[in-house]
């Protein structure tokens, strides 16, 4: 006889573990959820592994920088260095930059941690970039997944914003030019400057707030908020599932590939391991931040070396080439155009980024839900100004560090400023136009394979004589994947006068939309891929090698 309560309760008889696993499932009911998730499919690209490379990184430095947090002092009370390296002894200097030298010199395996969290970030942020390009060219921020573009976008500029406020903590020479950068940055706002920067450093630059009050917000503040917007982001990607590339039997409503468990859990384990391990592996080899070689942050003396870490050097950029323009008010008040006009160039660069998708959105006004990615080739437009925003960025770039460009290649650094000034407003239209030729030269060249099949570069020889190539039909799988996306017809403004008669009044704002939209599908921005009839034409006889 059997009854509720045996139903539930496990059999004393049962393994151990299966108690254990009956015990928490009847309190958490995780069988049920991870019944019905684990052995969701879950597409397979290396292209998918840039997020995942985030993400470790991200772990690698939370690790990393808890370990760090055990030894750091972040105060810049000053005192003499004792430690053992012996060019510094007798240094007065800060807290924070003795606690960096004694976790470099002092703390067993103190050196290798600093190195690992500083590489680990530095990678943290080169993935996320180029994560992010890999969704934005291949059209993944498409609905349904434009929130989680704006999420992922954040955690692009508080990882920025981390790293800074990180590799501002060891007050030594660079960072200490950093922090008095940022102090110059926000003095050029007009009227308020003054105050906020006094708010932040807690009076006269450079006080002895900063470093205790970065350190708070590098350690838990952004750190806590990436955390959960991590979470957010990931379950997220469950929840919309993830995307996949074109490919036969893959459609938008359904998800081709490996279950997660034991499959892709396998795989993301070990290359967790191969992340750390590569990174370990750079951070024991090649030295970053040497904090000793220039010494502490004196506000008296700038290290004309100053460079920051890569993410920031477009800020650097912009404000290096920008013109010293300045405009004293009759009250006698100054306002910096030189450094408060790169102040708001800035953030527009990242929201450019951020907008997009709903820009994109704005033009084509699709509604549908979009699980299948693009080739980047069959979005000339988007793909055009993707590069044409990376060009953008990599011009302010050597803008930030033309210094080193001019010292390394031997060039003027008036020559280089120039260069970067004029690229501003050039390259990017520049690269746009390039890259948009090229996409159009891929789908020509799709069309002509599917049309005519591959060359094979072998050459017959006729029994008149005549030479002819070869050319070999695709298989079923290639015709597919050449030719499954859609093309989207420009919109058009509506006739001109209604069915009464009447003058129809549309917007600038429409008339800007259709001109737009042409742009991005009119019949020069895309080349119209083979219909099944013109198909069946060549391949039913003449035309055909
Ligand atoms: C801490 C930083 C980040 C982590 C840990 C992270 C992690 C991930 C992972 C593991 C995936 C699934 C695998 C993949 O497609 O690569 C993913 C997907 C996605 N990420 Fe991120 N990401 C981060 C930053 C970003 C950024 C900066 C953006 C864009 C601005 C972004 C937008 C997206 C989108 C839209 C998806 C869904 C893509 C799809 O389903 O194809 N993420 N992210
Ligand atoms: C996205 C997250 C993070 C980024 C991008 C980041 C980046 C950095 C960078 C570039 C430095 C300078 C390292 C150097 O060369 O000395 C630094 C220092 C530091 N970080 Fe982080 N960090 C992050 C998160 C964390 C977390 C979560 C903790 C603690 C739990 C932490 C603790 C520290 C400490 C104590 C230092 C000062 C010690 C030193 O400079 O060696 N960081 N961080």
């Amino acid at each position: 006889m059997s009854n509720a309560a045996d139903n539930v309760r496990p059999r004393a008889s049962a393994p151990r573990g299966e108690r254990i696993a009956d015990w928490a499932d009847g309190r958490l009911g995780i069988y049920g959820a991870a019944k019905k998730n684990i052995r969701k499919a879950f597409p397979d690209h290396w292209s998918f592994l840039l997020g995942e490379i985030a993400l470790y990184s991200f772990i690698i430095i939370i690790l990393t920088g808890v370990y760090l947090t055990l030894f750091f002092k972040p105060s810049m009370a000053e005192i003499h260095y004792e430690g053992s390296y012996v060019p510094m002894q007798g240094v007065l200097m800060s807290e924070a930059f003795a606690s960096t030298l004694d976790i470099s010199f002092d703390v067993k395996g103190g050196l290798l941690v600093r190195q690992i969290h500083h590489w680990a970030a530095l990678i943290f942020l080169v993935a996320m970039f180029v994560h992010m390009m890999r969704v934005f060219f291949t059209g993944a921020f498409r609905k349904p997944r434009e929130l989680n573009w704006l999420f992922g976008f954040l955690l692009l500029v508080l990882g920025m914003f981390t790293g800074f406020t990180g590799y501002s903590l060891p007050d030594d020479l660079l960072s200490g030019t950093g922090v008095r950068f940022m102090e110059g940055a926000i003095l050029a706002v007009p009227v308020v400057g003054t105050y906020l920067a006094m708010f932040l450093y807690g009076g006269e630059f450079p006080g002895t707030e900063i470093i205790p009050r970065f350190f708070s917000i590098h350690v838990l503040l952004l750190p806590g908020i990436m955390l959960g917007l991590v979470v957010a982001h990931l379950i997220l990607v469950f929840y919309h599932k993830h995307t996949q590339y074109p490919g036969p039997g893959r459609t938008n409503s359904n998800v081709v590939g490996f279950p997660l468990m034991p499959v892709y859990m396998a795989k993301a384990g070990g290359f967790f391991f191969l992340v750390f391990g590569v990174i370990a592996m750079i951070s024991a080899a090649v030295q970053i931040n040497p904090v000793w070689v220039i010494g502490p942050y004196r506000p008296d003396q700038v290290s004309t070396n100053a460079q920051p870490d890569w993410y920031m050097g477009f800020s650097e950029g912009l404000i290096r080439v920008m013109p010293g323009w300045e405009w004293v008010i009759p009250t006698g008040h100054t306002i910096n155009f030189g450094v408060f006009i790169p102040l708001m160039i800035f953030p527009l660069v990242l929201a450019a980024i951020a907008v997009y998708p709903f820009f994109e959105n704005w033009v084509t006004k699709d509604q549908r839900e979009h699980h299948l990615l693009d080739r980047p080739r069959n979005a000339p437009t988007r793909t055009a100004f993707g590069a044409a925003w990376i060009s953008w960025y990599f011009v302010m770039l050597v803008g930030g560090g033309n210094d080193l460009w001019a010292i390394f290649f031997d060039l003027s650094i008036n020559a280089i400023t120039w260069f970067v000034r004029i690229g501003f407003f050039v390259v990017p239209v520049l690269v746009f136009v390039v890259t948009r030729r090229i996409c159009l030269g891929l789908q020509r060249r799709d069309r002509d394979k599917v049309l005519h099949g591959r060359e094979t570069g072998i050459i017959k020889r006729l029994p008149h004589g005549e030479f002819v190539e070869v050319h070999e039909p695709l298989s079923q799988e290639q015709l597919h994947l050449l030719t499954q996306h859609e093309q989207r017809e420009p919109a058009e403004l509506p006739p001109a006068v209604d069915e009464n008669g009447v003058k129809r009044k549309v917007g600038p704002i429409e008339r800007l939309r259709v001109r737009v939209s042409r742009g991005y599908f009119g019949p020069h921005a895309q080349i119209p891929k083979p219909t099944a009839k013109e198909y069946q034409e060549i391949m039913s006889g003449h035309g055909h090698h």
